[in-house]
């Protein structure tokens, strides 16, 4: 990468995504994970844990991790369609963050309102984060930077970059660096956090941490690099301590 900096001062936020309590308890024990993500690998790039899952992580997770919840595509809107929706919310008010994917809409002139009515009803605590695809021909979504463009009417203050295929590689063969570093500009430009995803391994991330100090994330969030084998297998707390190290370090 080119935008790189050698003194290094900003530190970096860690996500990861879990897929249950136990896994919620692996990360929480690492000590360096910022926020604990709760997402089902089986059901896609923002596959939704069960009703059931959410809760046991908000009634039984110790630890001061912030917590989010991805509610998968706003395609298939609503999440949990069996629950009522007030009782949706209520658990949903448990979480810090909350994500939904825009899949599939890239020809929907209304694509914003079906978003926004994701969010609605979600308590204010809640913060919306506005996911792109990296891969957004495969996604068949709208590109990042009209996501980055209607992610202040939607309200949105975290902008999340992430793969929609985990099969056809990761945020960092997808996307140019020039191309990136104009997204990450244009987002901190509208005072949107960044984060960044997308089959990331140690190795992006070590690249990452060498960009310019404008164009570093606030977070990194993984699965995959995480996990004992491929991102649908456990996560391994020795491996997000070795991430937590790296995101930490100051060179
Ligand atoms: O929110 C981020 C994703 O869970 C990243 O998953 P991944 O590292 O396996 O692409």
């Amino acid at each position: 990468m080119n935008h790189t900096h050698s003194a290094r001062k900003n530190t970096v936020g860690l996500l990861v995504s879990v897929r249950s309590l136990r896994e919620a308890a692996v990360a929480e024990s690492a000590q360096c994970v910022t926020i604990i993500d709760l997402k089902e690998p089986e059901h896609g790039s923002l596959g939704c844990v069960s009703i059931e899952v959410a809760n046991a992580v908000l009634d039984d997770l110790s630890g001061d991790s912030l917590k989010s919840i991805a509610l998968g595509e706003a395609k298939d809107w609503p999440v949990w369609p069996q629950v009522d929706a007030a009782i949706r919310n209520q658990v949903l008010a448990g979480f810090d963050f909350a994500k939904v994917g825009l899949s599939g809409l890239v020809d929907q002139p209304d694509w914003v309102s079906r978003w926004k009515i994701c969010f609605a009803g979600l308590p204010d605590r809640v913060q919306r984060v506005a996911v792109a695809y990296a891969d957004e021909d495969l996604a068949q979504s709208p590109s990042i930077e009209s996501v980055i463009e209607a992610a202040e009417e939607v309200g949105c203050n975290v902008l999340l970059i992430d793969t929609f295929n985990k099969q056809h590689g990761g945020l960092l063969k997808l996307l140019t660096e020039q191309r990136l570093a104009s997204i990450i500009q244009s987002a901190k430009k509208r005072k949107l956090k960044v984060v960044l995803a997308g089959s990331l391994t140690h190795e992006d991330v070590a690249a990452i941490r060498q960009l310019s100090p404008s164009l570093v994330p606030d977070l990194i969030a993984v699965r995959g690099a995480v996990c004992q084998h491929d991102r649908s297998s456990a996560i391994d707390a020795t491996k997000i301590e070795a991430l937590g190290s790296l995101l930490s370090s100051q060179s």
